[in-house]
Formats: structure tokens, C-alpha cells, sequence
């Protein structure tokens, strides 16, 4: 228990331009507030909204941003009214650090829909700071956006579950497509993607994964668990695959047509959107009146879903797949990413990276 006197100085990894590449930032984090939590960051996924971010795809940057909101970590300080934590508990934070308490969404325990959220990075924190996110040695985070990791999940494997694992987990109970026998679609097998094989897999569904090449197809098959595998391009394999399916879970994150999987959707068939794409998508009226399907999207999960999903994981035997690099490695990582070559998410070991002492030895 109690709170630090002073601000805390830490070092986290910061993109300074659009350029997105990232390097050692030091700043200050703000004095332990009474409900927050100061957590040492153990590892922190790469998610392509880090990429969206670092490199302002949606106009909105700021700099310096250190991204990250796959974190998991120790919880090494708490404040005088934090009930929720521990000192030594592992917890895990992703988007969102911050919301009115007060709204619609709030009151109904989504506040990840608040409009007055606060991201947990390039963004503003009620104190007037900059957020600045989990690629950094520390975090300081109000009770409220810290989930316990559970027992019986390795942290690291924990880290991609915060924001690809729950963005998954979220709209498929929020739609009603929980039911064992449901035939689900996962565009694009990324970290998104992947968590949505392994999540919608769990729930007994029949699971399509529809991918831009046939790369991934012996492991969707035979590692992921996928039942049949789609290559977007292959005509003849997408008009035989019509009619199919109950939903597509959309995680391409780039411009892309939606007709080709409107298409495979059955009557009533839901489209989600999950992919971050600044620019007008398209369709045809009749691709979703005739059929009565629906084009929708979803945002994350809340702290609530969050919870539930860890434990969903644990109760499944569920984790996520990773390359787990240093925090030197993050730029290459990134190009990576964005060059559609890792399987499939990217998890930093930030506190394997002695990323405060690399930086206190390149300044002396
Ligand atoms: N709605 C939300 O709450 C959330 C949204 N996101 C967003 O979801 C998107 C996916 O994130 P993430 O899974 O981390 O990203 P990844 O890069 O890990 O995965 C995206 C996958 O989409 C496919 N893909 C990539 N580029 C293209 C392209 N140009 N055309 C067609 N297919 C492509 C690839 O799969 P394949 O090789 O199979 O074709 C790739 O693996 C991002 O836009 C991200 O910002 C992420 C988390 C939460
Ligand atoms: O990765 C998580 C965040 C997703 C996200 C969704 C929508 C949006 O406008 C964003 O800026 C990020
Ligand atoms: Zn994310
Ligand atoms: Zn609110």
C-alpha cells in the first residue's frame, strides 16, 4: 500500500513521426493515485493497431507515442483504495485505461463504447498527460482497466488474449453466435484472425478460414484446428463455398471488397468488421437485402469480457501463438507484421529487454 512522493521516470519505446519507428523515450509516469495500480510491464504484444498508430494511418497521431496494449505485468505498487489488486498479482492491460463511469455504455458494462474513453495510448489522461502505452518498463493504470491473469496461463501467451483474443470472444457473444455447430468464417489469419480459429473452434463451431494466399493452410489445418480453408482468389473455391456460413469474423486490415464474402454469408449471416480501414468500403444493396445479412463491426471487449475470456482460455486449454522477441528487435518486428510474416502475433519481452539500463548506458 501508499504512493510514491515523486513521478516516477521510465523508459519506453516512442515513434516520433509517421515513420513509425520506434526508440528508447523518457518520461515521467503520474504519482500513484489512490484507486491506481503501477505495474512493471513483463511483456507487451505487437497488434497491427500499433502499426495503424505508429505510422498515423488515421490522421490523429501524436508524438511521441510508445504503443503497446497487449501488456501483462506485476503489479508492484497499489494506492490506498485499491481493493481489487494486489502487490505481486499479474495483471494484463490493453485498449482502454480510462471512461466516464456515468453513460449508457458505462452503466451497462461496456465501457469500451464510452464516448469519453480514454485509450491507453495517444491520448490525454484526466490529469492533462499524454497516455503512453505498454513498450515501456512501467504503467500506471486505475484498478478498473487492470484484468487478473489467472492462474493455469502463461503471461506471455496472455499478452495477445487483452485486445486480438477478446476482440474475438466479444462480438460472438454479443451476436448470439455462441452455439456448438455455427459455421463461422475468420477473414485474414493474423493475430486477430488466429485467435478467432482457436476461440470459435472452442465454442464447437465449424470454422472457415478465407485467406488472401494459400500460405497458411497446412497450419490453419492442422495446427489452428480451421475445418477448410479458403484462398480468396480462387473463384471456383469461393462460389461452391456460397451460402455457407453463419458469420465472418473481417480482421483484413486494409481497403477490400465485401461482396465476394457477403456472398458466402447464409440467410441472416452477420458480417463483422474489425479491421481498422480509413476509407469507404463498398457493397451492392441487393448482396445483403437479399438474404437479409447484416454488415456490422465491434470494438474490442469490455473489462468484464476480458475476464471471462481469460477464463474461457483456461476452462479450453486455449493460448495464443508467438514469436517472442526483445524490445531491440521491435522495428524489424513491425516491418514484419506489416509484411504479413509472423504466426502469429509478435509478443515483446519487455522486462527481458532491460530497456532502462540499455538506456541509462547509452546516455552515459
Ligand atoms: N475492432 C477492434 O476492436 C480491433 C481491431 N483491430 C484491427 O484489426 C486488424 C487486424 O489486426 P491484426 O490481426 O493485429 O493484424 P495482422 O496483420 O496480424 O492480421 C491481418 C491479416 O489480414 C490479412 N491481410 C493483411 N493485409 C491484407 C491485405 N492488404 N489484403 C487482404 N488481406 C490482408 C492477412 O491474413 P492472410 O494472410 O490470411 O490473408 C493478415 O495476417 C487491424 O486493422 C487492427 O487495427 C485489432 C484489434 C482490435
Ligand atoms: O487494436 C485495438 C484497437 C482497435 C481500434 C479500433 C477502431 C479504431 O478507430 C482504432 O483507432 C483502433
Ligand atoms: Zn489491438
Ligand atoms: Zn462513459
Amino acid at each position: 500500500m501508499g504512493s510514491v512522493a515523486s513521478e516516477r521516470t521510465v523508459v519506453g519505446w516512442a515513434a516520433r513521426d509517421a515513420t513509425g519507428h520506434l526508440s528508447p523515450y523518457t518520461y515521467t509516469l503520474r504519482n500513484t493515485g489512490p484507486e491506481d495500480v503501477v505495474v512493471k510491464v513483463l511483456y507487451c504484444g505487437i497488434c497491427h493497431t500499433d502499426i495503424h498508430q505508429a505510422k498515423n494511418h488515421l490522421g490523429a497521431s501524436k508524438y511521441p507515442m510508445v504503443p503497446g496494449h497487449e501488456v501483462v505485468g506485476e503489479v508492484v505498487e497499489v494506492g490506498p483504495e485499491v481493493t481489487k489488486h494486489r502487490i505481486g498479482d499479474v495483471v494484463g492491460i490493453g485498449v482502454i485505461v480510462g471512461c466516464c463511469r456515468e453513460c449508457r455504455p458505462c452503466k451497462a458494462n461496456v465501457e469500451q463504447y464510452c464516448n469519453k474513453k480514454i485509450w491507453s495510448y495517444n491520448d490525454v489522461y484526466t490529469d492533462g498527460r499524454p497516455t503512453q502505452g505498454g513498450f515501456a518498463s512501467t504503467m500506471v493504470v486505475d484498478q478498473k482497466f487492470a484484468v487478473k491473469i489467472p492462474a493455469g496461463l502463461a503471461p506471455e501467451q496472455a499478452a495477445p488474449l487483452l485486445c486480438a483474443g477478446v476482440t474475438v470472444y466479444s462480438p460472438l457473444k454479443h451476436f448470439g453466435l455462441t452455439s456448438p455447430g455455427l459455421r463461422g468464417g475468420i477473414l485474414g489469419l493474423g493475430g486477430v484472425g488466429h485467435m478467432g480459429v482457436k476461440v470459435a473452434k472452442a465454442m464447437g463451431h465449424h470454422v472457415t478460414v478465407i485467406s488472401s494466399s494459400s500460405k497458411k493452410r497446412a497450419e490453419a489445418m492442422d495446427h489452428l484446428g480451421a475445418d477448410a480453408y479458403l484462398v480468396s482468389s480462387d473463384a471456383a473455391a469461393m462460389a461452391a463455398a456460397a451460402d455457407s456460413l453463419d458469420y465472418i469474423i473481417d480482421t483484413v486490415p486494409a481497403h477490400h471488397p465485401l461482396e465476394p464474402y457477403l456472398a458466402l454469408l447464409k440467410l441472416d449471416g452477420k458480417h463483422v468488421l474489425m479491421g481498422v480501414i480509413g476509407e469507404p468500403l463498398s457493397f451492392v444493396s441487393p448482396m445483403v437485402m437479399l438474404g437479409r445479412k447484416a454488415i456490422t463491426g465491434s470494438f474490442i471487449g469490455s473489462m468484464d469480457e476480458t475476464a471471462e475470456l481469460l477464463q474461457f482460455c483456461v476452462d479450453k486449454g486455449l493460448t495464443s501463438q508467438i514469436e517472442m522477441v526483445k524490445m531491440g528487435y521491435v522495428n524489424e518486428a513491425l516491418e514484419r507484421l506489416e509484411r504479413n510474416d509472423v504466426r502469429y502475433r509478435f509478443v515483446v519481452d519487455v522486462a527481458g529487454s532491460n530497456i532502462e539500463e540499455e538506456a541509462a548506458a547509452a546516455t552515459n
